[in-house]
């Protein structure tokens, strides 16, 4: 195979490129304009660092996401994300990111993830909210704080707000805890965004922020690590008390800093995206009302449908299953994702010259250090596999269609897929089929698209103003 270059996107900075590299990162239609132009794969060629190679070909998916020697996170997640979320599976790569991943998986066994006992109570207390809302709510908010509880149940067994503390005495509030969170999270960012010149920004606020969410997560941590190592934990405990990653975790290791790593960044993972898949779904329903009452239709045929409402059996409503796989494709959970290239390497596939729309095996040189994006905003927008209308939100296409694992990845792929994939899409499942069986209109109140908005994952800045009518 010859080496070929790749189109060269020019930048108004020729030595850092920031002004297209954060303009892609934010404004997720620019790289969708960009691949238009010069096909599935093209660079930027800042003279002062590596190349920032944008590819959305499914060949150079495949082999960026399936091969950790040549691909990896570390360089670009592990300093500068280090005093913040510690080690673990997002920061990580090679031999310890597969014993992170390794130690992870047994969290994410059925006999954990099934039981949606909470998730239905929860559900119904929602319903009340949306009721008592009268003829307009905001549902994004509302399922936001919906799946904070339960992100913090599964990590640490309990939601950490008042009334489930018993006698527990965190050193913060659960308030104040978010409130560092939040403000670590930001810094985070911050830290990524500079990569090596983070050092120009100050520090010790930041690093005091960090500690001040270790503390309260080992708190809980310690406690949960505590029942891993009895063996007379009793029999009435609760799911969450028995199962949590922590406990988990715990019975694995006794490395607290460590299992506070995992944690941490399993909060990263699970904190809101469950949320932002329902809220976006429930954007596009209230805009297609033909589609809420055969959604509604489906759920309310079965006459045992409530044996149904379970994580095996929600995956028997296969029009709610096409109507989150649709969700996901136009506004993927996490639109951009991203690696380096470890060592020099290459990437299997570039544009052809002559008609930038179609690739051919000519393999790109990706030199050690260069940046990798794969825009899957972009990647779900291929007309060649989805249809001619892939800005249109169509349920019915995936009855016709079969991407394959590298044309559809909300989810990810390879060897860093998602593990709360099941447990993501049962959830969601079950929260939209229960407002579905419940709530006879669904309306859209708000007539602005959908704005992206890029925090941990990427929501609708405008929110889920919506009007239900049982
Ligand atoms: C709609 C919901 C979700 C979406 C769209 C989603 C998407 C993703 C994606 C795209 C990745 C790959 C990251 C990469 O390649 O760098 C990933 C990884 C991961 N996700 Fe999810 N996720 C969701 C929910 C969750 C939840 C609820 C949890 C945990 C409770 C979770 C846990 C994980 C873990 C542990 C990994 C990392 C695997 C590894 O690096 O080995 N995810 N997720």
């Amino acid at each position: 195979q010859n080496a070929t270059t790749v189109p060269i996107h020019r930048s108004f900075d020729p030595f850092t490129a920031f002004d297209v590299q954060l303009k892609n990162h934010f404004d997720l239609k620019s790289l969708v304009r960009q691949h238009g132009h010069h096909g599935t794969t093209f660079q930027l060629t800042p003279i002062a660092t590596t190349p920032i190679i944008y590819t959305i070909s499914p060949e150079n998916i495949k082999k960026i996401m399936t091969n950790g020697n040549d691909f990896g996170v570390e360089p670009l997640r592990g300093e500068s994300m280090g005093p913040f979320c510690g080690r673990g599976f997002l920061t990580s790569d090679g031999d310890a990111w597969m014993a992170s991943r390794r130690m992870l998986k047994p969290c994410f066994g059925k006999k954990y993830i099934e039981d949606m006992t909470d998730l239905n109570i929860g559900v119904e207390r929602l319903a009340e909210k949306i009721q008592r809302a009268g003829d307009i709510v905001d549902l994004q908010p509302l399922l936001f704080d919906m799946f904070l509880d339960a992100s913090f149940k599964f990590l640490l067994g309990t939601d950490g707000k008042d009334d489930d503390l018993g006698n527990k005495d965190p050193p913060y509030s659960r308030a104040q805890f978010l409130t560092a969170f939040d403000s670590g999270l930001l810094g985070t960012g911050i830290r990524i965004m500079l990569g090596s010149y983070r050092f120009l920004v100050p520090s010790s606020g930041y690093l005091k922020t960090c500690r001040s969410v270790h503390e309260w997560l080992e708190y809980f941590i310690r406690i949960q690590m505590e029942g891993a190592t009895d063996t007379t934990l009793p029999n009435d405990a609760t799911p969450g008390q028995k199962s949590s990653m922590a406990h988990n975790l715990g019975g694995q290791t006794d490395d607290l800093e460590y299992i506070r790593g995992q944690v941490l960044q399993s909060m990263l993972a699970s904190k809101e995206t469950t949320a932002v898949l329902i809220s976006n779904a429930v954007f596009l329903l209230a805009r297609h009302p033909a589609i809420w009452q055969t959604l509604r239709e489906e759920i309310l045929q079965h006459p045992n449908r409530d044996d149904l409402f379970t994580f095996d059996g929600l995956t028997t409503f296969a029009f709610l299953q096409n109507i989150l796989k649709e969700a996901l494709r136009l506004y993927p959970v996490f639109p951009l994702n991203g690696r380096i290239a470890l060592r020099d390497t290459s990437l299997p596939t570039s544009p052809s010259p002559t008609d930038r729309q179609t690739t051919r095996s000519q393999s790109v040189p990706v030199p050690k250090g260069s940046t990798i994006v794969m825009s899957f905003y972009t990647l779900h927008r291929n007309q060649n596999v989805f249809g001619s209308d892939v800005e249109s939100f169509n349920p019915y296409r995936w009855s016709t269609i079969h991407p394959t694992q590298y044309e559809f990845m909300p989810f990810g792929g390879g060897q860093r897929a998602c593990l709360g994939r099941e447990k993501s899409q049962a959830e969601a499942a079950l929260v939209i089929a229960r407002l579905a069986e419940r709530f006879e209109r669904l309306e859209s109140k708000d007539v602005r698209e959908f704005k992206p908005q890029t925090g941990i994952s990427t929501c609708n800045g405008n929110g889920c103003k919506v009007a239900l009518y049982s």
